[in-house]
């Protein structure tokens, strides 16, 4: 939990000096990529976070055309983990578990062409590593004031009415209010006054194999103006996030590293950028990472007492898309 003394560091000096710098942090928070913005060679790192962007938007596109082929694990493979995973919520070591898996999938173009024809939020690329194209904000500072946006709810969107089926599901609207109150706690230890500001509005989620819509709320609290100064302390104390581990945290995280069967790395950890005058930060999901000439999808969902495990099996697979 919380971030290794040298990121934390690092992050607290550049904020000191306020020197505009890109932060990458894998899940468990041992590895990052911390890089001054000027000092950034833009085809080994690409990014592009709420339209701010170290590369133009369509260059060096040699394949418009990507699609990507599954190879999803059978039903019965993803049963005996989610199995192990409801014993441990019948067992009260924890209430919500996002279990995630990595599918292999081929890849008909490369991972810079992905980073430059999809569309998302927050796009990230990695040179020989992994893109990611997210949707999910993961804390924003600006003002002095921190905001966070936790993601957890999906829907496929083609099903008829869609939208008020995902807002009226009793087990997405039980999720969705454990993850609020694990935000708001975790928020209440980096800030004053913290309060839901908007609670489950709907993102719909555009892919060549369809959209999604999934729900989040902005929460929002107050920092002393020096937070500057202690960035690296701030995230320490935030991450993992909370949509992609669960509640309570600490158990959670346990049970999710002796149940999942991969290391997840930088998916589901978190990528922003500080100007010198605010924060912007993506939560990794929506991730293909490649491995010596192998692509994988990273993805998964939150499970609880009421999950069913048919319909967690197809989240995961409907999860996996490149958004157009
Ligand atoms: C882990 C993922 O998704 C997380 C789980 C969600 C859910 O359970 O509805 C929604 C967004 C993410 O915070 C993923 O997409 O890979």
């Amino acid at each position: 939990m919380g971030l290794k003394d040298t990121i934390i560091s690092t992050m607290n000096e550049l904020g000191q000096k306020r020197k505009p710098f890109l932060f990458i942090v894998d899940f468990k928070g041992e590895n990052a990529i911390i890089k001054p913005l000027d000092n950034l060679n833009n085809n080994e790192i690409s990014f592009c976070f709420n339209g701010v962007s170290n590369t133009k938007d369509t260059l060096n596109i040699s394949n418009f055309n990507i699609d990507c082929n599954v190879f999803p694990i059978s039903f019965e493979q993803y049963k005996s983990q989610f199995d192990k995973v409801y014993q441990q919520i019948e067992r009260g070591n924890t209430y919500l578990l996002n279990l995630t898996l990595k599918t292999p999938i081929k890849l008909t173009a490369s991972l810079q062409d992905v980073y430059y024809t999809s569309k998302a939020k927050y796009k990230l690329y990695i040179k020989d590593k992994f893109v990611c194209f997210s949707p999910e904000i993961f804390v924003q500072i600006k003002n002095n004031t921190i905001l966070s946006f936790p993601m957890k709810g999906t829907i496929n969107a083609n099903l008829p009415n869609a939208e008020q089926t995902l807002l009226n599901d009793s087990k997405e609207i039980a999720e969705h209010y454990t993850i609020v109150d694990l935000i708001r706690n975790d928020l209440n230890i980096v800030a004053k006054k913290v309060k839901v500001d908007r609670f489950r509005y709907v993102d719909k989620i555009e892919s060549a194999k369809g959209a999604i819509f999934q729900t989040s709320s902005q929460i929002s609290g107050k920092l002393s103006a020096n937070w500057h100064n202690h960035i690296g302390d701030i995230f320490s104390k935030l991450l993992p996030a909370g949509s992609v581990t669960g509640s309570p945290k600490e158990s959670t995280v346990n049970i999710i590293e002796n149940t999942e069967t991969y290391h997840r790395k930088y998916y589901t950890g978190i990528g922003g950028i500080y100007d010198g005058s605010s924060i912007d930060s993506a939560v990794l999901i929506r991730f293909i990472e490649k491995e010596n000439d192998n692509y994988f999808y990273k993805s998964g969902g939150g499970i609880t007492f009421s999950s069913d495990v048919k319909k967690e099996y197809e989240e995961l697979l409907q999860k996996i898309y490149i958004p157009y």
